[in-house]
């Protein structure tokens, strides 16, 4: 049921980053083209690094390198160079971090408003911390949350349900008041994983597969749907 006086049904709400809060895939993209130039190698496609997307960054960046030099990911890993590989692209995408990124429409609007309703708010992210940071940072969202889990926060990253396990019990939430908000099938997988309620929404990464597969309790159009829940 839905009216003026009805309170936000869940006291937790835990939201994917790219590709559900921020659209990152042109600045990544440009991160990834500017390494491979410096590589020779033939750049990347804005549609491929949006297939990559969702492992966290590094794992995108492994990737990039196979499909550049027609290799596999597991050549890629075993290769010496990786190492100084990823530290020149480190540099090119915290160079890059806020200057082809948005916020989806909304987004700033639904995090005041659930606030208002004094609903706790966890951003879980694959993405490596150190970009997790940059990233909310340029967008002013560093205040926004109570909790940021990113890829390498805790021993293991989504799908395993660690990251929400930690969110839940921090916030002293049952599993029935929780809700994760995401953009892909590793986010369903996660929520489905600790047992909580996903809504997902169609414009982020799901590596090219339609949303609707993932089966989500939910699919919403956009951040509205959030503040219309109360
Ligand atoms: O960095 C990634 O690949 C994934 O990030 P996400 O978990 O916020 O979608």
């Amino acid at each position: 049921m839905r009216g003026e006086h009805m309170a936000f049904p869940y006291d937790l709400v835990m939201f994917d980053l790219d590709g559900t809060l921020v659209e990152t895939a042109p600045e990544i993209c440009d991160a990834v083209n500017d390494t491979l130039h410096g590589l020779g190698l033939p750049a990347a496609s804005l549609a491929e690094v949006e297939r990559w997307i969702g492992h966290g960054t590094h794992e995108l960046l492994i990737a990039a390198l196979a499909c550049a030099t027609g290799t596999d990911a597991q050549a890629v890993r075993a290769s010496k160079g990786l190492a100084s590989t990823s530290a020149t692209f480190d540099k090119h995408y915290q160079r890059r971090c806020g200057t082809r990124s948005r916020l989806y429409p909304g987004v700033r609007e639904a995090l005041a408003f659930l606030r208002t309703q004094g609903v706790k708010l966890a951003v879980i992210t694959n993405k490596e911390a150190r970009y997790t940071d940059t990233v909310l940072g340029v967008h002013q969202l560093r205040d926004s949350f109570d909790r940021v889990i990113s890829g390498d926060s805790l021993p293991t990253k989504k799908p395993d349900p660690a990251c929400v396990h930690a969110c839940l019990h921090a916030f002293d939430v049952p599993k029935t008041r929780a809700l994760f908000v995401g953009d892909s099938s590793i986010d369903a997988a996660t929520a489905r994983n600790a047992g909580v309620e996903v809504w997902l929404l169609p414009h982020g990464y799901n590596m090219g597969a339609p949303i609707q597969q993932c089966r989500p309790d939910r699919v919403i159009a956009d951040f509205s749907v959030l503040a219309a829940e109360a």
